[in-house]
């Protein structure tokens, strides 16, 4: 590995070409190296006769108080960032005018050198001749200030340091409420994909936060037992690969009453990150309740001072416009909206994504997709479960708050949006916006509750509890399991159109989808041949977001033979006979990759969470107020009667109702 003094000396870093000379912007890389733990630092600073004005460089090894002097003297010449404190170990911080090229060059550069030193040290003097006549000529250098004490921090455990020509920032990404089922159950098992996979940076530490006490030991033990080897399908490499995952994996423990628990996280990165840029993000995986506190000190304590700094949130965002406000004004104390990144895991499924390639580049399809051929949408999302042991939650939220205020009005929004000026996340959550703001208020009359009784299991064996029976669930509980609406969107595309939409739990199956009906064909010439009920003559678009995900599309079909017989048949793109259904990876691997990549036009921005509030108050406000009783319905049934009537009273043909 190359040592600082004797690079300089070599003078493999060449000097900055003359063309970039007038460049205002100079461009920071920052080396991180390990050094031996006795290792003092020095600064070196290098002045190039030929343009002493554009290609002022310096070197430091590490010391805090060093970086912090140099960017006063350099202010408003550089890119450069320092940390708080640089771990041990040491930093080349060089300022030159800002050209990729440059950077990629010296990174070529300092590896040949690397390669070098490592054949000389292994007695290879052949291959250390070959590889320094490929770096260029000297260059002269001026020794800077004298050696100082480096601040020597422990070697975090499972820490092995990296090349030091290796310039990809660190990420560290840490899960906040790391013992829960969400934690256990998805999110770690979404970054072990990606990990497995090869999506995430080599040089990332993945931390678990917690109130629990554990060990980094057995925390690992805990998180192990979710994961998967998805993406190998033989499981070739599942031992070796889960065992080097873990060994990235750190858990701190902490209270998230006051903010020591951030402090003493944020010191716990800054050992593992090393000395060079590093990126944060946070996962809030926590009881709603706690997620303002940690959040505040989060963004006080534990922000990147080298490197951006994400915040993952889970809903529910909020209670109502009010809470929801009061959140993100909140978080906007100590973070930009462009920071956050509010998860709907829903967004993040293959077939809602794939939303805006169906409509956008098919020509087939963004024509028809306006009032004038769209009859109505239905978004359906059924679970055959029941609330499942979060009774407590489940009883203050509802079916409304816990999947019509996030799932559903995101995927209409998604689906409903005008074509944005690009793929970019704002131009698409600044279309979103419009569908949000553009709904009409919904009344009682727009909607029918359910709350699922109990029941005889459907295969007769067993008494399944009714809602109100459930752990955590007060037993006069008027809270909705159910809930079917009607939602029009007011706006020139759309005027018209019902947007039904249907989520309940304990359902007869588990389904969640886009049903998309179109008008009759006008002046059909062959309308005498489809019998009394026109509608089953009816095109019909389903998006089938899960369990088997698929696009079909009815079309009318003369059944082969003689004579001139119809049918309804469905062209079909189901994914598991097209592709391989171990290709599609879990919602929540995309969503985090999208948050490392920072591409946030499946998360939800303030604004538009604003939009689906104002639009939800008024009708919870009325619900709780008149009490609203809902309609009591059969587990493992098609939900309550009163959702068929809901359907025809806006004309809406209830095709294949789960
Ligand atoms: N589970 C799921 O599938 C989904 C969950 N969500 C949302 O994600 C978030 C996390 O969900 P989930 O993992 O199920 O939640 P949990 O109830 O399992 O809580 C997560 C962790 O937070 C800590 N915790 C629990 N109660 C408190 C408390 N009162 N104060 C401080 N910390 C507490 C616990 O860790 P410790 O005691 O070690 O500190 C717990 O392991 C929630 O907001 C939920 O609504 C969203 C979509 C789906
Ligand atoms: O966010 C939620 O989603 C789940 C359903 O998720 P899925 O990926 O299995 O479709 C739902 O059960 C839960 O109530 C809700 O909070």
């Amino acid at each position: 590995m190359a040592s600082l003094s004797t690079a300089l000396q070599l003078g493999f870093i060449p000097p900055p070409p003359a063309a970039a000379a007038n460049s205002k912007k100079n461009l920071l890389l920052l080396l991180d190296k390990q050094l031996p733990q006795q290792a003092s630092s020095t600064s070196h600073q290098f002045v190039d006769k030929k343009s002493p004005s554009s290609s002022t460089a310096v070197f430091s090894q590490s010391g805090c108080s060093i970086a912090r002097k140099q960017q006063q003297q350099l202010n408003g010449r550089s890119l450069l960032r320092t940390g708080k404190c640089p771990v041990l170990g040491y930093s080349i911080q060089l300022l030159l005018p800002e050209s990729q090229k440059d950077s990629i060059r010296i990174k070529r550069q300092l590896e040949i050198h690397a390669h070098a030193e490592d054949a000389s040290s292994k007695g290879d003097d052949t291959k250390r001749h070959v590889a320094m006549q490929s770096l260029p000529p000297g260059m002269s250098t001026a020794l800077g200030s004298p050696p100082v004490e480096v601040e020597k921090f422990p070697v975090p455990d499972g820490y092995s340091g990296w090349n030091i020509a290796d310039l990809e920032p660190f990420l560290s990404i840490t899960v906040v409420g790391a013992t829960g089922d969400l934690a256990r159950n998805k999110i770690f098992p979404a970054l072990f994909a990606l990990y497995y996979g090869g999506s995430l940076p080599k040089k990332v530490a993945i931390f678990g936060f917690s109130r629990s006490i554990l060990s980094n030991e057995e925390f690992r033990e805990l998180i192990s037992e979710s994961l998967l080897c998805r993406v190998d399908l033989d499981n070739e490499d599942c031992g070796d690969k889960t065992e080097l995952f873990l060994q990235s994996v750190y858990y701190e423990h902490g209270n998230y009453s006051g903010c020591d628990g951030m402090s003493k996280l944020d010191e716990r990165l800054q050992q593992v990150e090393g000395a060079g840029e590093a990126n944060r993000i946070f996962y809030l995986s926590l009881p709603h309740n706690v997620v303002l506190e940690v959040a505040t000190c989060l963004s006080a304590d534990a922000q990147s001072k080298r490197g951006w700094t994400r915040l993952i949130l889970e809903k529910p965002f909020g209670f109502d416009s009010e809470s929801s406000a009061r959140i993100n004004q909140g978080l906007l104390r100590g973070l930009d909206e462009n920071q956050i990144y509010r998860i709907d895991h829903h967004m993040g499924k293959e077939l809602i994504e794939n939303l805006t390639v169906l409509r956008f580049s098919n020509l087939v399809f963004e024509p028809l997709w306006t009032r004038t051929y769209i009859r109505n949408v239905q978004v359906i999302v059924a679970e055959d479960q029941g609330i499942d042991g979060r009774g407590r939650y489940f009883d203050q939220h509802g079916v409304i708050r816990d999947i019509v205020q996030s799932h559903i009005l995101q995927t209409i929004a998604l689906f409903a949006m005008e074509p944005p000026v690009s793929l970019d996340g704002e131009d698409i959550r600044n279309e979103k916006v419009k569908v949000l703001r553009s709904m009409r208020k919904v009344t009682l009359d727009d909607i029918v509750l359910g709350q699922y009784k109990s029941s005889i299991s459907n295969d007769g064996k067993y008494t399944v509890p009714g809602y109100t029976e459930e752990p955590g669930v007060n037993p006069n509980s008027l809270t909705p399991t159910f809930v079917a609406g009607v939602f029009y969107i007011d706006n020139a595309r759309w005027d018209g159109v019902p947007f039904l939409i249907e989520a309940g739990f304990g359902l007869i199956e588990h389904k969640v989808e886009i049903r998309i009906q179109f008008h009759h064909v006008p002046g059909n010439l062959y309308r005498g041949r489809f019998g009394l009920n026109g509608d089953t003559a009816m095109n019909e678009l389903i998006i089938a977001v899960q369990p088997d995900e698929g696009i079909f599309l009815k079309i009318n079909n003369k059944v082969p033979g003689l004579g001139v017989h119809l049918d309804s048949s469905e062209l079909n793109l189901l994914y598991r006979d097209k592709y391989e259904a171990e290709s599609l990876p879990d919602s929540y691997e995309r969503l985090i990759l999208d948050v490392i990549d920072g591409d946030n036009h499946l998360f939800i921005r303030g604004d538009e969470l604003d939009a689906a509030w104002a639009l939800l108050t008024p009708l919870l406000e009325d619900i709780a107020k008149h009490k609203v009783v809902p309609e009591l319905y059969t587990f493992g049934g098609r939900g309550p009667v009163g959702a068929y009537y809901l359907a025809a009273k806006h004309n809406v043909p209830l095709t294949d109702q789960c």
